[in-house]
């Protein structure tokens, strides 16, 4: 019966089929070593040759890099394997000889991996990347679905922005100016008056022109909104949410960060509550550390690092001046100067990876802020109305995706974090 590498513990002992592509091989002449693997996990499968036929001793002598095949053969423990255990091969039958594979086990350069990654996702390194990005999607949804959230899909066609207009992405809707979604969040508003707690998931667009190792033209970002909910609440979720991502990933991806080198004992520490300072805080921590920062300006990377350096857990920045933060962000009832915001900010130099606020629940405010920001009221109506008919305090955030995967697995860019990277200047594959 065919199985899968990872379920070979269940198969101890016995003969199985597999369906797998050869990554590697060596062979010392009268043994040949197939290093397998079929998305699940690789084993190495130990060919004798006087224990098989001539016919399929040649056929694994024809095996080039990446050929397919089917293998069957008995599962052996051995402690010195990475998956614990190997399998002594009885039968192979070829599938497809690969042609000469162009991402040899070798050094390669970034440009020629991407033009090629639609290959070079094959790689134990990107597959384990890719893995540990799959249980954070799922420990993400586990955890707000249990908290009472529900899926809600906002549209990817959008009228209007939510993140201010330089960074639209604009198409053609029929006749009528098109932009693909920034954000969800305006649409989860409207969600959060019908359900309560809510949540998006999906990709969302930046036409930002900066080559930087954060930032990605396409996104993917988790949305919760919440009613009744006010900024202090918001951060408690985050918070606890983050946590149970964490902990979920050492839980479950012991081998892919394993395989990624990533030194867990610093995602051990990540534990709720996370240290919370305002803006003007972080301002005078800049300003002792000789920093030439001025209040008002907003926060760059290196800024972000030098503020969470001091931390072994994310930090919140809470409270940034009205005047740098988008429109629907409710200023502080005390000190209107500011907003009820808070961005995350993960350890390690990874820097924003959560970007929320609580919203401004008032029309009055709100009109007067689309006047400010220069928005047209027509493509807004339908967000006026949220607060016409039954107005609540209510909150939510923005975590981005790949971002949260670069930090938790230890990655110098996010490049890696997305299966098919959108960039500056490309697109292809
Ligand atoms: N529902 C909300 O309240 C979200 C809110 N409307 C929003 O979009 N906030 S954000 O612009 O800070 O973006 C949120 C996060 O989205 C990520 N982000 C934001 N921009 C990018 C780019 N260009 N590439 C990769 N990741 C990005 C980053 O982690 C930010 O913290
Ligand atoms: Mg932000």
């Amino acid at each position: 019966m065919i199985t899968t590498i990872a379920k070979l513990n269940e198969h101890i002992g016995e003969e199985v089929k597999l369906g797998v592509w050869m990554y590697n091989k060596r062979s010392s002449g009268k043994i040949q070593f197939l290093q397998l693997r079929d998305g699940s996990g690789t084993v190495q499968g130990v060919l004798v040759k006087n224990q098989v036929d001539t016919k399929i001793w040649d056929n694994a002598k024809s095996l080039t890099q990446e050929s397919s095949l089917y293998v069957w053969g008995k599962v052996r423990e051995d402690d010195r394997a990475p998956s614990g255990f190997e399998l002594d091969v009885t039968n192979l039958e070829v599938i497809h000889i690969a042609q000469e594979y162009p991402i040899a086990n070798k050094e390669h350069g970034v440009d020629f991996l991407l033009d090629h990654r639609h290959l070079w996702i094959r790689s134990e390194r990107q597959r384990a990347i890719l893995k540990i990005r799959a249980e954070i999607i799922r420990s993400i949804q586990s955890f707000l679905d249990k908290d009472g959230f529900s899926l809600v899909d906002p549209p990817v066609l959008t009228p209007s922005s939510c993140e201010g207009t330089t960074n639209l992405f604009h198409t053609k809707y029929f006749e009528e100016d098109a932009y693909l979604t920034q954000s969800g969040q305006l649409y989860m508003e409207a969600a959060a008056m019908a359900l309560g707690r809510v949540y998006s998931f999906g990709p969302t667009f930046r036409a930002e022109k900066s080559k930087t190792r954060r930032h990605l033209i396409e996104f993917w970002m988790i949305e919760p909104e919440m009613a009744f909910v006010d900024h202090e609440g918001n951060l408690e979720i985050q918070e606890k949410l983050i946590e149970h991502v964490v902990q979920s990933v050492l839980e479950n991806c012991k081998l892919e960060l394993k395989v990624l080198g990533r030194d867990t004992s610093k995602l051990e520490k990540i534990k709720a509550p996370f240290p919370r300072i305002t803006y003007d805080e972080a301002v005078d921590i800049l300003q002792k550390a000789g920093v030439d920062f001025t209040w008002g300006d907003d926060f760059g990377a290196p800024h972000e690092t030098l503020l969470a350096e001091a931390f072994d857990r994310p930090l919140f920045i809470t409270e940034y001046p009205t005047g740098i933060k988008a429109f629907y962000m409710k200023p502080n009832p005390n000190r209107p100067e500011v907003v009820l915001c808070a961005d995350m900010i993960a350890p390690e130099g990874y820097g924003e990876i959560i970007g929320g606020s609580q919203r401004i629940d008032d029309p009055e405010l709100l009109e007067q802020r689309f006047q400010e920001h220069e928005l047209p009221a027509k493509d807004y109506a339908w967000y006026m109305d949220l607060r016409r008919y039954g107005t609540v305090p209510h909150s939510g955030f923005g975590l981005g995706l790949e971002r949260t995967v670069a930090w938790i697995c230890g990655l110098d860019h996010v490049r890696e974090t997305i299966p098919f990277p959108r960039m500056l200047n490309r697109m292809y594959p």
